[in-house]
């Protein structure tokens, strides 16, 4: 069974396993690589108090960086922004301020840092209507952008002065800087994740408050064409509930609106009680602190009352006035490196075994078309030992590496390449016949043996021996690869430094 393929509760509890057995283990980092996930899973289904537990546990030994460009852990500074969001999602606008503004000092030279906790506290300061403190960061924000001169960081300020202008019902201003922010956009080669939905999230809502059906109605088309496989979760299936609710409101189509209105209340419902709910009643009964108890306090209270109904559609104003930015973080910064650190050979910087093998078996699950062919390989590195006998382990760690970055440079894109273990790797080549993947893998073997090895302070050539199959329908990654390890071994039967190939699905 694969990760990707369990579902939530099953991803859930492995991943409360692995961090279990990390802690037992002491693996702290593996620890918090798995409370990282974890909490990102919870979060994202709206299990904020349960994310927030898990964060909890590990607050006290999170490590300290300097910088976040060396960030490969799951440090304070991101646990900060974790902890906002958890916060924010909760309705404790004050906590999340705080955080947020942990989060905006703690690495003072580093301006993006800056800048995304800024806007976090933008974001919270509104939400808790302090309208001054937001301007005075707004301007903060702006100065910072003018000195960066980053075209995302003008798109952010253009973006969030939309937002606190909609906040304070001026919603022709809203829609002019929600407009010069499109207009921004739409010149910048590479904006920010989730810039685009919350540019077309200010327009729709500044054309709802404008009372503009048709446009809102465009704009809200856009805002979901925008929603990319990143920008999922209950978040903005509330946010397109209550934008059709909206609209269809100013159409006076009541029915239709009131449909709406009552599956996002649904919707609403589930993530508030899946905030405190779930299987950690037992845990949170443990490690409740006075905060937490008052938040389940509020959450009972909510669930009281029938009236709750009419409260609940006023909240949703606000949750409507959400931005994507206090999201953006984790997608800029700690999706790329900490999915990095679950992905990457630490070694040889290419994809670990799991990732590899993961990539893999979604391109073989995903065969289905008559001319669809891929080509999968085992390769290994020939007479190894040796390398680490005569020359020290040292010299055989910078041979594997240069290794895998030769082998890296030679694939496409779309390929698939990564550590398999030990002197091993692991290869899909994608749209590939048996013919041209050979000739690919002899040209590498051309390169690799050309290598002057001194450099690296080893002597001898670099040779490897390799098994080749051509797959032509769906199949199961472990039976593909027990053929080219069949084959690899033949290789290596035959004196090494070559290629055996076969058809996956023929007798071997
Ligand atoms: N330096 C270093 N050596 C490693 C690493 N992983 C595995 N090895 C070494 O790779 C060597 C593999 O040896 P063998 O399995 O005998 O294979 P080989 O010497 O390559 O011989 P053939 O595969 O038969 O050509 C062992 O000495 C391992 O210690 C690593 O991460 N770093």
């Amino acid at each position: 069974m694969w990760f990707s393929d369990l579902d939530r509760d099953e991803k859930i509890s492995q991943l409360q396993h692995i961090k279990q057995l990390a802690k037992t283990q002491q693996w702290p980092r593996i620890e918090r690589w798995a409370t990282s996930i974890l909490f990102q899973v919870l979060h994202t289904n709206g299990f904020h108090l349960s994310a927030i537990l898990e964060i909890q546990d590990i607050i006290d030994h999170a490590p300290h960086v300097q910088q976040m460009e060396t960030m490969y852990d799951y440090p304070l500074i991101g646990i900060y922004m974790d902890m906002a969001r958890a916060l924010y999602w909760l309705g404790d606008a004050a906590g999340a301020f705080e955080y947020c503004q942990k989060y905006t000092n703690y690495i003072a030279q580093d301006l993006q840092v800056r800048e995304e906790g800024l806007t976090c506290q933008i974001t919270t300061a509104l939400k808790q209507k302090k309208y001054a403190e937001a301007l005075s960061l707004l301007q903060e924000l702006a100065t910072l952008a003018n000195s960066t001169k980053r075209p995302q960081s003008r798109i952010t300020v253009l973006l969030q002065t939309a937002l606190v202008y909609r906040e304070q019902k001026n919603f022709e201003l809203a829609d002019q800087y929600a407009r010069q922010a499109l207009q921004l956009l739409e010149a910048t080669p590479a904006p920010l994740p989730g810039q685009y939905y919350t540019a077309y999230l200010s327009l729709t809502a500044a054309q709802v408050g404008l009372q503009n059906p048709q446009l809102a109605q465009m704009y809200f088309a856009k805002m979901q064409q925008a929603r990319n496989e990143t920008l999922q979760g209950l978040r903005f299936d509330m946010d397109a509930l209550l934008g059709q609710a909206r609209i269809a409101w100013l159409n006076q189509d009541f029915t239709t609106a009131q449909q709406h209105y009552e599956a996002l209340i649904e919707l609403y419902q589930t993530q508030r009680s899946q905030s405190f709910s779930s299987a950690h009643l037992a845990q949170i009964q443990q490690q409740l602190d006075t905060r937490q108890l008052a938040y389940l306090q509020v959450e009972a209270k909510l669930h009281q009352t029938q009236s709750e109904k009419m409260t609940l559609i006023a909240i949703f104003s606000t949750l409507f006035a959400m931005v994507v930015s206090i999201f953006l973080w984790r997608l800029v910064k700690q999706k790329k490196q900490l999915d990095n650190f679950a992905r990457i050979d630490s070694l040889t910087s290419v994809n670990n075994r799991w990732h590899a093998l993961e990539l893999i078996h979604k391109r073989l699950k995903a065969m289905n078309r008559e001319d669809d062919r891929v080509c999968v390989a085992l390769l290994d590195i020939d007479n190894f030992k040796q390398f680490n006998d005569s020359f020290g382990h040292q010299t055989g760690d910078a041979v594997l590496a240069l290794f895998a970055k030769l082998c890296k440079y030679q694939f496409r894109q779309d390929d698939v390449f990564g550590r398999y273990g030990g002197e091993e790797f692991v290869l899909l080549l994608n749209q590939s016949s048996l013919d041209l993947a050979q000739t690919k893998i002899d040209e590498l073997r051309t390169i690799i043996a050309g290598q002057d090895l001194r450099e690296h302070k080893a002597e001898g050539t670099l040779r490897f021996s390799c098994g080749l199959v051509e797959i032509t329908q769906k199949s199961e990654v472990s039976q593909v690869l027990a053929h080219c390890d069949h084959l690899l071994y033949l290789a290596k039967r035959q004196g090494r430094n070559q290629t055996v190939t076969g058809y996956f699905g023929q007798l071997i």
